[in-house]
């Protein structure tokens, strides 16, 4: 069997892409969090490079001269692995390899790695084995280049390779069988669970949202529940469910649930769909970020973004978490564009009596109707409505946007200049 990412602390070099349409403040936090995801792996990043993809050669994804450059950058760096910030094709993947005579890891294999290693239970480990042999598939053939290179690679072994190749990939789809029978027969185990939980009425949230926002925190912290919290991306890998007394005789179960990160390998998210079906049942989901992140604002579309690939379709809560640590002007701003949302901090406390009474007013039902003639300029107030409400109609009409539906009690002053009809709001 084929195992190629086997890794040691290696001194990794890192190269960062600048996307068209992308600024260099973008490319830099984009850096960054490559750079926490490669120390997340147990590899040390010793030197880096961003590169602006302006023409894209399709054998590199960037020009050979830019190559060339990461190339000596990487020699010089002494560095033992390269990583590309992209999703790179198997030939892609392995043309840089011959070039550099380095490993080379894209985006989605260090995310795998990083799932493999921080699976635990036994559903986590079969959803990532799953990923990473879909992964591993397509590139057969350059992981018996390896070998071949290894056992000397001369020309007379090709059909030997050939039958190597064949043989691999007939274990490898042998076992992606088993593991989906596998995963099968635990997802019947988890359903009969959830079956014993909805008959005992206690409504649910799932706590979703970027890693490292700090959902396992303000679990912790809600429920004082022994969980796992680190400031290193995707500490959570399973969903835990906890109940959370809210007072007045009004409980419910909230669930942490595994972090979403830009460019999430897909395997990844069809492999931990049935994880994350807990969201997708879940009656609210709670959306926390990270305020005293510059990149608060694409973790929040990320999320979204995930949330609607998985049929995720609850009312959402927006939570802006460690407002302890984020700069005032950013709050500020925040509070403005969504002022829908909750501020806290899970390690402070700040906030947290404003979140239970929330919880408690959804849970009592608090919505209201309402029917309103937007001015084209208030697409904010649209937003608004589908974010935290249920938009029942939506007519672009030449004096205005028509909107109807429901909306938390506490937002309708928002609306209530724009109402049509006396009586629903
Ligand atoms: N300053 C500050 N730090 C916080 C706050 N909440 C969480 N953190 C820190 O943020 C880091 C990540 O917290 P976690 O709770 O593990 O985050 P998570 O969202 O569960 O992350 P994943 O499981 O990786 O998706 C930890 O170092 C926490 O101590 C907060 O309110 N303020
Ligand atoms: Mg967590």
């Amino acid at each position: 069997m084929i195992e190629h990412t086997t890794l040691e602390p290696d001194r990794a070099f890192l190269v960062g892409i600048q996307d068209p349409g992308e600024n260099p403040g973008q490319a830099k936090a984009h850096l960054e969090e490559l750079i926490r995801l490669t120390e997340t792996m147990g590899a040390q990043a010793v030197a880096n490079l961003t590169a602006k993809i302006s023409d894209p050669n399709p054998k590199l994804i960037l020009g050979t001269g830019k190559a060339d450059e990461i190339i000596q950058a990487a020699e010089e760096a002494e560095a033992d692995i390269l990583i590309i910030d992209s999703d790179l094709s198997p030939s892609q993947q392995r043309n840089w390899e011959r070039l550099s005579g380095l490993p080379v890891l894209d985006r989605q294999l260090v995310i795998l790695e990083i799932f493999a290693q921080r699976a635990q239970t036994k559903e986590a480990r079969l959803q990532v084995d799953l990923a990473r042999y879909e992964y591993a598939l397509p590139r057969l053939t350059r992981a018996w280049t390896h070998l071949g290179r290894q056992r000397g690679g001369t020309r007379g072994t090709r059909g030997e390779g050939e039958k190597q190749i064949e043989a691999d990939r007939r274990i490898i789809e042998a076992r992606i069988a088993k593991i989906k029978q596998d995963l099968q027969q635990v997802q019947k185990q988890r359903a009969t669970l959830r079956k014993g939980r909805e008959s005992v009425p206690v409504p649910t949230a799932a706590l979703v949202g970027y890693t490292n926002a700090g959902k396992s925190s303000l679990l912790k912290t809600l429920t004082q529940a022994e969980i796992l919290v680190e400031d290193k991306l995707f500490a959570t890998l399973d969903p835990t469910t906890r109940r959370f007394e809210l007072g007045d005789g009004l409980a419910m179960l909230l669930t942490d649930t595994v972090g979403f990160i830009r460019k999430l390998p897909h395997g990844l998210v069809d492999a931990f769909r049935s994880t994350l079906e807990e969201t997708t049942r879940a009656d609210l989901l709670i959306h926390l970020a990270d305020a005293s992140n510059p990149e608060v604002i694409p973790h929040l579309t990320t999320t979204e973004t995930v949330l609607q690939e998985i049929g995720a379709t609850a009312p959402r809560l927006l939570v802006f978490n460690k407002i302890d640590a984020a700069p005032e002007a950013t709050l500020t701003a925040l509070q403005s564009a969504y002022p829908e949302a909750v501020c806290i901090s899970a390690i402070t406390g700040q906030g947290l009596d404003l979140l239970a009474q929330e919880l408690k007013d959804f849970l009592r039902g608090r919505f209201q109707r309402f029917c309103v003639l937007l001015p084209f300029a208030r697409e904010d107030l649209v937003a608004l409505a589908h974010r935290s409400g249920v938009v029942e109609e939506k007519k672009y009409q030449e004096s205005g946007i028509h909107l109807q539906g429901t909306i938390p009690e506490r937002l309708v002053s928002h609306f209530e200049p724009y109402k049509i009809s006396q009586d629903v709001i």
